[in-house]
């Protein structure tokens, strides 16, 4: 199942070698370019076409109406709507916390400068419909944006059935603030929301997961639209020591596992006992599971498992893999946290498992992978806001720093600049 790897051969199959950032092949590229020109070209009209071929969708609009999301509260569970809003308090507190405000960096009678901080206009969230449907990741990308501010929240996925989107997703919709949403899936949605067409107005920026299509496409449409990342398939690294318990540690190495045939499950262990017992768990778990195929695969082919002399030497891979999510379940959890350098979102103690982080406890399950959270961060307020600087000088101000900018000036050589500050302090 788990394949064991020594630490050199870790760094060489995980660290060292150049592994693929993007989540799709050159096929899947050339047929997303294709979808993005035909829509470009033929707004609506393509995006039904594509909306009927690839998810057997025929119908004049793709808007989700006011009736069928008011219709949508009948056919959720009264548990579901409850656990739905208790998971949404969760992630919009945690989140207000990120809010920031216009700041001033400089006042005096001379000078003020500053930043102001403004809200994107319109925002569009993908949420995946192929396979499964996904309410937190409804949450997870409109309760942020609704927070910062933006005007008008546009969500897209596809009608699974043919017909109608989950209407789970219209009632986290609802509970999260999407203001439209429309049932539209894959690059025809990512087209859709970039180029606008007579039925969706152009958005300014386009967030949320999705398969090889809408990855290609999000990179495809970036600098004609923000995009949140390329995000590839899940991952997740667990370092543990004696003190672990191996079926909480195999259930989360197959949590991650069970996304995804390409996810991707790492245990860092300082104990020979318990790394044997953990995967003779994983293989036992495995068995109970309705999505076995599927998480036996990503285990067997992208798993992996490694022996370390001491917990430092294991947060030394770790952070060199920048993983997507981090497990701690070491004793004195906590006091490892100093440690981590690089990765998307940690978990810390015996009693965290990643699947909390996934629903309920607040930070956003929207991260970076393979290896980007070595520069990049996970989704948060800050995605939905622009920050604009500021400044205003009096002549007196100007005066003071003349000198020094058409120094800079002349060495640029550039007189035009030099001049227009001279122009204001010659007579
Ligand atoms: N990182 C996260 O937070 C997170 C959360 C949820 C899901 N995910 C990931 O998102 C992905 C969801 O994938 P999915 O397929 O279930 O749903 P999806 O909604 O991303 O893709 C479905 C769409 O793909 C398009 N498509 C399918 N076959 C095509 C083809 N041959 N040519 C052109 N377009 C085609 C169709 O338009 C269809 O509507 C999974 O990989 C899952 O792990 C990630
Ligand atoms: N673990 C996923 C991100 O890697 C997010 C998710 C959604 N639902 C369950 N899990
Ligand atoms: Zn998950």
């Amino acid at each position: 199942m788990i394949r064991q790897y020594s630490q050199k051969e870790f760094k060489e199959a995980f660290i060292a070698a150049k592994t693929k950032k993007q989540p799709f092949d050159s096929d899947v590229l050339q047929t997303v370019k294709h979808i993005l020109d035909d829509i470009r070209n033929r707004g609506d009209e393509a995006v039904k076409e594509y909306t009927k071929k690839f998810d057997g969708l025929a119908a004049a609009s793709l808007l989700v109406s006011k009736k069928e999301r008011e219709n949508a509260w009948n056919d959720v569970a009264p548990e579901v709507i409850t656990a739905l809003k208790k998971a949404a308090d969760n992630i919009r507190s945690f989140h207000s916390k990120q809010l920031q405000t216009s700041r001033v960096m400089e006042m005096t009678d001379d000078i003020v400068s500053g930043q102001l901080f403004r809200p994107l206009e319109r925002v569009g969230i993908y949420v995946p419909g192929g396979k499964a449907s996904y309410p937190s990741t409804v949450l997870m990308n409109a309760i942020p944006a609704k927070l910062a501010g933006v005007k008008k929240i546009v969500m897209t996925t596809p009608a699974r059935d043919g017909k109608n989107i989950p209407p789970v997703l219209s009632v986290a919709a609802d509970i999260a603030g999407v203001d439209t949403i429309y049932k539209i899936g894959g690059s025809q949605a990512i087209g859709a929301l970039a180029y606008g067409t007579e039925q969706i107005e152009a958005v300014d920026k386009i967030v949320g997961p999705g398969n090889a299509y809408v990855a290609a496409a999000k990179s495809l449409v970036f600098g004609d639209v923000g995009i949140d990342m390329i995000a590839g398939p899940s991952e997740v690294a667990i370092i543990v020591d004696e003190s672990a318990h191996p079926p909480y540690v195999a259930a989360d190495l197959i949590a991650q596992a069970e996304h995804d045939e390409k996810a991707r499950s790492f245990l860092f262990c300082t104990s020979k006992a318990l790394l044997a017992k953990t995967l003779e768990e994983v293989k036992r778990q495995c068995e109970e599971l309705p999505r076995k195929d599927i998480a036996e695969i990503s285990l067997a082919n992208e798993g992996a498992a490694v022996l370390v002399d001491t917990i430092d030497e294991a947060f030394s891979l770790v952070n060199a893999l920048a993983p997507e999510h981090l497990e701690i379940q070491t004793k004195n959890a906590l006091h490892h946290l100093s440690k981590v350098k690089n990765a998307g979102s940690v978990f810390i103690g015996h009693h965290t498992p990643e699947a909390v982080g996934d629903y309920f406890a607040g930070p956003n399950h929207v991260l970076p992978t393979v290896g980007t959270a070595r520069f990049s961060s996970g989704l948060s307020v800050d995605d939905f806001i622009k920050k604009t600087t500021y400044v205003y000088y009096s002549e007196n101000a100007l005066r003071q720093a003349a000198p020094y900018v058409e120094t800079l000036a002349q060495e640029e050589e550039l007189d035009g600049h030099a001049r227009a500050v001279k122009v204001r302090l010659e007579q």
